[in-house]
C-alpha cells in the first residue's frame, strides 16, 4: 500500500527548529531539508532552499515572529518561484492571535492582519493550539484556506498516563477559555476538571480566581494551559490552588514562550519544572507533536 503523505513531496524546516522538522518528514516518510538563513549587517535576512518540489510542508512555529514572517514569506516565494502549487505551512505556535480584537482605540486586529498575510503566502494550514478566544475556528483567520487547529490535549493526557497520574487529581485551567483543554486532558483520563477566571490588568498583570468550592482540598493539581509566556497567569493560579489547599501543583504549557528569568521563578513559587511540547524548541520540551501534525497532514490526503 502506498505511504499516505498527505500528497507532500517535502519538509522544509529552518535551523532553530530542525530537529522538530526532521520528526515530522520522517512521520510522513518524506525528505526534510533545512532553510540556509543569512542574516545581512543591516538586519535584513535572506532565505536559500534547496530542492524544490511541487508540494511542499513549510515547518516553523511562530514565537518571536517578526523576522519569521518575513523569513517564511521569502520562502513561500522561492519555493512558488521554483513550480511549488500547493505550500501547507505548519506553524505548531501560530503568532498574533492574542491580539484577536481592538481592545483599546487606534490598535490593529493583528490577528486578522496577520492571517490576511500568511494566506497570501501559503494554501493550507496546520496549528497547535491556536489562541482561538474571541475567533473560534482557525477559518476565521486565513479565510478560504483549508487549516486544522490541533488540540495540546492528547500529549498532556498521554504524558500524565505514562506518568502514573494519581487518582483523584484534579485538572485546572486558569480561564473560561482554557475549558476545552481541562475537559479534552481530564475527561480520557477520568479526572475532574476545574476552570478559573483571569483578569489580565496589564502584560504582567494577572489575577486568577478558582471557584472557592473548587474539589482541590488535599488533592494533586495539574495546570493546563495553552501559553506561558510571563508565567503570570500560572502563578496566580497554582497560588489560588494552594490557598484551597491542594497537595501537590504540577504545570503543563502546550507552548512554552517564557525565559530562563521566568524558568527560574517556577522554583520560587514552589512549582517543579513545567513541561511543555515541543511546537516551540524550549528547554521545558517533553511532549512530542510529530505524530499528531502527521495525521493532520494524512487527512489532506485526497482533497
Ligand atoms: O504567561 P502569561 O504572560 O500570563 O500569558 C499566558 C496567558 O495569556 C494568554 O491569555 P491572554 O490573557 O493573553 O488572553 P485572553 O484575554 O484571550 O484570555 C494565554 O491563554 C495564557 O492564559
Amino acid at each position: 500500500m502506498a505511504r499516505n503523505t498527505g500528497n507532500y513531496r517535502a519538509v522544509y524546516g529552518f535551523p532553530e527548529s530542525a530537529d522538530a522538522a526532521r520528526r515530522l518528514a520522517q512521520a510522513l516518510d518524506i525528505p526534510c531539508h533545512i532553510a540556509d538563513l543569512h542574516r545581512f549587517p543591516d538586519g535584513e535576512s535572506l532565505v536559500r532552499l534547496p530542492e524544490p518540489v511541487e508540494r511542499a510542508i513549510v515547518y516553523r512555529s511562530l514565537d518571536r515572529p517578526n523576522d519569521k514572517l518575513v523569513e517564511l514569506t521569502l520562502a513561500s516565494s522561492v519555493l512558488r518561484r521554483q513550480g511549488a502549487t500547493d505550500l501547507c505551512l505548519v506553524a505548531p505556535y501560530m503568532a498574533y492571535m492574542r491580539q484577536d480584537a481592538i481592545f483599546k482605540p487606534g490598535e490593529p486586529v493583528s490577528q486578522t492582519v496577520v492571517g490576511e498575510w500568511l494566506g497570501r503566502c501559503f494554501d493550507r494550514f496546520v496549528c497547535v493550539e491556536p489562541h482561538l478566544h474571541r475567533t473560534h475556528t482557525l477559518d476565521e483567520v486565513f479565510v478560504g484556506r483549508p487549516a486544522i487547529a490541533l488540540s495540546g490535549a492528547a500529549p498532556i493526557a498521554d504524558h500524565l498516563r505514562a506518568a502514573g497520574v494519581k487518582p483523584g487529581t484534579v485538572i485546572v485551567g486558569p480561564d473560561e477559555e482554557s475549558a476545552p483543554l481541562v475537559e479534552a486532558v481530564a475527561g480520557p483520563l477520568g479526572l475532574t476538571g476545574v476552570v478559573g477566571r483571569k483578569e489580565r490588568r496589564g502584560d504582567r498583570d494577572v489575577t486568577v480566581a478558582l471557584p472557592p468550592d473548587a474539589p482541590i482540598h488535599d488533592r494533586p493539581v495539574v495546570i493546563v494551559d495553552d501559553v506561558i509566556s510571563s508565567g503570570e497567569t500560572i502563578f496566580s493560579c497554582a497560588r489560588a490552588a494552594r490557598v484551597l489547599g491542594a497537595d501537590t501543583v504540577r504545570v503543563y504549557g502546550v507552548h512554552a514562550l517564557f525565559n530562563d528569568t521566568v524558568a527560574g521563578r517556577f522554583a520560587a513559587e514552589g512549582l517543579g519544572r513545567p513541561l511543555s511540547c515541543d511546537g516551540v524548541p524550549h528547554p521545558s520540551n517533553a511532549l512530542p507533536l510529530d505524530g499528531l501534525i502527521a495525521e493532520a497532514i494524512q487527512s489532506f490526503a485526497g482533497e
